[in-house]
């Protein structure tokens, strides 16, 4: 990919997380520095512990770095707060977790719309996410609560909540963890889908090598640090 002009989709420098309680330290990050491309498709693999979901939630914004800078389209992360780290998370990323933290008493179509409007009276919105919820392949599920559907069909309407806001990024934290493989598979092949489509990055945590074995760009963790980025040629 040509790097001539174009502002990097994060851009990670001397990235340092410390945890403190009490008692102990934990660092879970020791100065990790990484640039990811707008619409690049990346996969982040590594040991139990290596500091993965902590580099994920720094990049949301949902954590603050100890030291070091986090931009994401050269927008400072780290110094957000209140509003505008709330407008930047809403504009710029969509998160999809392991848990698929829908709420079991709303809809399929509810889920997908709750996080920009608690209620569908904006035909715009309703209509958005009908056809995101086509989109994931779930028509005709739009009613369905949580628990009619299968862990994948909970999966695909987190996936399609997600994207309600046009996100620049999708992160991922171990979305296929709770499905079986081909499940899990046809979820990685929505976010393809997605990545081709719409141009929009994808940063994807998995312990599964099938899953990261075709992606164009891999990064390995190891002790909190990255250890190795491959990207195919
Ligand atoms: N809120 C926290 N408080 C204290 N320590 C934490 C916290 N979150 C993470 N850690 C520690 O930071 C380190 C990195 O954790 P992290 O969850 O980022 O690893 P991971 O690579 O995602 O692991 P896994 O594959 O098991 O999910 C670990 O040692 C973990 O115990």
């Amino acid at each position: 990919m040509s790097e001539i002009n174009l502002q990097p989709a994060v851009n990670l420098k001397e990235v340092v997380k410390v945890y403190a309680n009490q008692s102990e330290e934990q660092v879970a990050l020791r100065g990790v520095n990484l640039t990811i491309w707008p619409g690049e498709f990346v996969t982040i693999q590594g040991p139990s512990g290596s500091g993965k979901t902590t580099l994920l939630n720094i990049i949301a914004g949902f954590e603050k770095p100890t030291r070091g800078k986090i931009e994401v389209f050269g927008i400072d992360v780290s110094t957000l707060k209140g509003k505008k780290l709330a407008d930047f998370r809403y504009s710029y990323i969509g998160f999809v977790f392991q848990q698929f933290y829908l709420i079991p008493s709303l809809t399929a179509i509810e889920n997908v719309i709750i996080p920009v409007m608690p209620r569908h009276t904006d035909f715009d919105k309703y209509k958005k996410a009908l056809l995101l919820l086509k989109e994931v392949g779930l028509s005709g599920k739009e009613s369905s609560l949580p628990s009619e559907l299968s862990g994948g069909e909970q999966q695909r309407v987190a996936l399609a909540r997600a994207l309600m806001s046009n996100p620049r990024i999708i992160l991922a934290d171990e979305p296929t963890g709770n499905l079986d493989t081909s499940t899990g598979e046809k979820i990685i092949e929505i976010l393809k889908s997605i990545n081709e489509k719409y141009r929009t990055t994808i940063i994807i945590v998995t312990h599964n090598d099938e899953i990261a074995k075709n992606s164009p760009v891999k990064i390995f963790m190891k002790d909190g640090r990255i250890l190795e980025v491959l990207r195919n040629a």
